[in-house]
């Protein structure tokens, strides 16, 4: 009897473990990205230890302020440069690659049953493949980096059954604010969510990246799809491993069971400045933006483009749209079909693949007083910039509205 979490973790630490154990672990892929290498890496001198425990197992795409935004940034990244050179660490994805997120599903480091930890937040991503993903601190990553171990409290899980069809112009992001919404921002508290139901199987993988993406704006530790044909069949072209898929059994314990029906869902919206504070799109309906941004490690991905450009094929954006491809292989993609060209017919600016605004560090912070509608994940305040306001949602919605330059239902353009 156990959860997928408490699999994966008697696997990784080689004994039976169970939720509220504490486990010594053995990572399977351990993740930093220009933002967090600096701490980690600094951390990792301090402790004296002369070589990583793996040069093959560490990943590190530089993404965050990719390129630099500055000198001091410059001289950061030339230093971490420098000591992936130094330590033969194989995996180094320089800028315009694209996220970390979007990174290791591509290059194959996503793989069912594997643990996987990152010194970033969003590491959750990786449970759209079965994989336990989870984020760490700088110096947590430190350890890793020297050990390849890390230990962990066995999280208690959640199970959510999410059914129904969803509406046109209803999708995954959608269904994620509405899981958000409905958990709230610490409902799952260093619990670990398992999906389940019928409109979690017809998601694509793109979109159950979406969904895990956000299991820590719910607190969790991670978010697990059980992975099937679709997940094997991305998967499978990419594995840089061997990997064994791990399911829950049918005995399994949860902390807590939650039923979500999307049936009659209409597009959702998580308005300033709490990721749960989430509504129907025509609540807001009419709100002024002054910015619309398409892109990071939620919704960068080829059918959030696709969704973009359907809405604003033909149409010119009202006001500056702002479109990131979360990967240099999704740009390419886009470009290659015609994606590309339908946004920036439109009017839409493109930049570098990568985390850009998401976070207010370069390529489009807004100004104090502000308005952004965003597919990112957090709506903090002053995430994008000071004393500017974010809306969270889908990126049909964020389309619509940026031809109309005011919060609009996609339906309604
Ligand atoms: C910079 C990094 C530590 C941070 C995170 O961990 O999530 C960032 O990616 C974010 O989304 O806020
Ligand atoms: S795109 Fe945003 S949320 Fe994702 S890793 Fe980058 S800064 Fe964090």
């Amino acid at each position: 009897m156990g959860t997928i979490s408490e699999k994966i973790l008697s696997r990784a630490s080689g004994k039976t473990a169970v939720a509220n154990d504490f486990v010594m672990a053995d990572i399977d892929y351990a993740m930093a990205h220009d933002g967090t290498s600096i701490l980690a890496v600094k951390a990792f001198r301090e402790m004296e230890v002369e070589k990583v425990w793996n040069t093959d197992k560490i990943v590190i795409p530089f993404d965050h302020l990719a390129p630099a935004n500055s000198d001091t940034t410059a001289s950061l990244q030339k230093d971490i440069r420098n000591w992936i050179h130094e330590q033969k660490i194989r995996n180094f994805y320089d800028i315009g690659n694209g996220i970390c997120h979007q990174v290791l599903p591509e290059k194959g480091f996503a793989m069912p049953g594997k643990l996987i930890v990152g010194a970033d937040s969003h590491s959750c991503t990786y449970g759209a493949f079965g994989a336990f993903g989870t984020g760490v601190g700088a110096t947590d990553m430190a350890e890793i980096f020297a050990s390849g171990k890390l230990w962990f409290r066995v999280p208690e899980s959640i199970k959510i059954t999410v059914e129904g069809n969803m509406n046109k112009h209803v999708c995954a992001k959608d269904l994620t604010l509405k899981v958000v919404g409905t958990v709230g921002s610490d409902g799952a508290t260093y619990k670990a969510l398992e999906f389940y139901g019928n409109t979690i199987s017809d998601l694509s993988v793109s979109g159950r990246m979406t969904l895990c993406n956000m299991a820590i704006e719910m607190g969790a530790k991670t978010g697990i799809v059980p992975p099937d044909n679709k997940t094997l069949e991305y998967v499978k072209k990419r594995a840089v491993d061997e990997y064994d898929p791990v399911y829950a059994d049918d005995d399994a314990i949860y902390a807590k069971e939650i039923h979500i029906d999307v049936e009659d869902l209409e597009p959702q919206i998580a308005r300033p400045h709490e990721v749960d504070n989430v509504c129907g799109v025509s609540e807001v309906e009419g709100t002024r933006v002054d910015q619309v941004f398409i892109g990071t490690c939620t919704n960068g991905r080829l059918e959030d483009l696709e969704d973009a450009a359907a809405i604003l094929e033909g149409k010119d954006v009202a006001v500056r749209t702002i479109v990131i491809p979360a990967s240099r292989d999704i740009m390419i993609e886009a470009t290659k079909n015609g994606t590309v060209e339908k946004l920036l017919e439109a009017g839409a600016t493109f930049a570098t693949p990568g985390c850009g605004p998401c976070l207010g560090g370069h390529m489009g912070v807004i100004g104090d007083g502000e308005t952004c509608i965003s597919t990112a994940n957090r709506n903090f305040r002053g995430r994008m910039g000071k004393g500017g306001c974010i809306y969270l949602a889908s990126p049909a919605t964020a389309a619509a509205s940026a031809v109309t330059g005011t919060i609009t239902h996609p339906g309604n353009v």
